[in-house]
């Protein structure tokens, strides 16, 4: 055995002992995923890979299979490419997704510089898609990571997105013969700095415009219902979100409203859906609303294109007269204040 690990071989060791690199700690941001491309071929095998997790669709495969091979995937490609086509940063040839988590990354690893040192290695990965989470956990290992903390950046936990990021980091652990220990990141709805980062968002909005909405929607990712039924904790945390986020602008009960968007499938999902939740607000007389999206920590298609078209549309199609989008918190100072804040935690004792 030998004493010390290092960038070189260890002290005293023979010739023949592998090199061994100099320890550092990892942190590694992670996201859902998106496409490479927007044509066919790309769409598929993005969704394909998304479809196919059983912490996503729970049906069973024998059931799931024939339904996503036959008929979701010969038709979603186009539809969802259409989607992505509209709102693709063209500049780096990426989806938006991606652009703004690297500006994350960059910015955290900014910060955590300043503080620690080169002792850090900030990266990012995905949990469908590239770049793959297993090859960001090796990859930091290569660099010389034994300690690595993972974080999901999903305000609210859900199976269909905190769990399976974890689960899949996990099975890159089960192949290495040399693992680095490993914390992951708890959601962080609760988080003071996020409902603060939240609500600078909406102060800031609001004061560009020349006028105040009538009402105030924070719309959710949905999922089906029955997950809640099965113990799913992210509706009660969506809705723990809104009434932090109200309390934070000093608002009264009510000026705050919750719904889910992006359904899928014919199954019931949780209520109320976007578009017939922001369609009775207009017809209840609220001709002006704004809507802001706090599930998603980036901008991505189901932000810029669903709610900025899909839910926007069902609110004028009822009567409403003018509909702002308020941007997710992406790279803000105040959502890196959080992430700092949250990481600097969570390197305790490690750094
Ligand atoms: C089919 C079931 C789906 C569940 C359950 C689900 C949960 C869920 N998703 C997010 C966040 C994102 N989802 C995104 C895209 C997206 N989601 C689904 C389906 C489910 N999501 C699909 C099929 C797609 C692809 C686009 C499409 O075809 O409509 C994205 C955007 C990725 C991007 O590249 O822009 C995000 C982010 C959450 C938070 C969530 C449950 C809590
Ligand atoms: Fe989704
Ligand atoms: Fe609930």
């Amino acid at each position: 055995m030998h004493d010390e690990t290092g960038p070189a071989r260890p002290r005293n060791a023979p010739d023949d002992h592998p090199a061994l690199p100099a320890r550092k700690t990892g942190v590694l941001l992670v996201n859902l995923g998106t496409p490479n491309a927007t044509d066919y071929w790309s769409m598929r095998r993005y969704l394909r890979e998304f479809l196919s997790d059983t912490r996503v669709i729970e049906a069973p495969k024998w059931l799931w299979r024939p339904i996503l091979h036959l008929f979701i995937l010969t038709t979603r490609p186009q539809k969802s490419g259409a989607a992505y086509d509209a709102i693709w940063n063209r500049e780096n040839d990426e989806s938006p997704l991606r652009t703004v988590t690297r500006a994350q990354t960059e910015k955290v690893a900014a910060r955590l510089k300043a503080t620690h040192g080169d002792q850090i290695v900030v990266d990012y990965c995905m949990r469908y898609g590239d770049p793959s989470t297993g090859s960001k956990i090796q990859e930091l290992s290569d660099l010389g990571c034994d300690r690595i903390v993972f974080f999901p950046l999903y305000p609210q936990y859900s199976a269909t997105t905190t769990a399976t990021a974890n689960d899949q980091a996990f099975r890159q652990l089960m192949k290495m013969r040399w693992q680095p220990a490993f914390r992951t990141v708890a959601n962080y709805c609760r988080h003071p700095l996020y409902a603060e980062a939240l609500a600078q968002s909406v102060k800031r909005a609001y004061e560009a415009m020349d006028r105040r909405p009538d009402a105030l929607v924070a719309s959710y990712h949905g999922l089906p219902k029955e997950y809640l039924e099965r113990g799913d904790p992210y509706h009660c945390h969506c809705h723990l979100t809104t009434r932090l986020l109200r309390e934070r602008l000093g608002w009264p009960e009510g000026e705050v409203t919750t719904c889910f968007q992006s359904r899928f499938g014919p199954k019931e999902w949780l209520q109320p859906y976007a578009v017939d939740h922001v369609a009775a607000l207009a017809r209840a007389g609220k001709r002006h609303i704004a809507v802001l999206a706090p599930a998603f920590s980036a901008d991505c298609v189901e932000t810029l294109e669903e709610i900025n078209a899909e839910i926007r549309e069902a609110f004028e199609a009822a009567g409403g007269e003018r509909f702002d989008y308020i941007p997710c918190l992406n790279d803000d100072a105040t959502h890196i204040d959080m992430m700092e804040a949250i990481l600097n935690v969570e390197l305790t004792g490690w750094i």
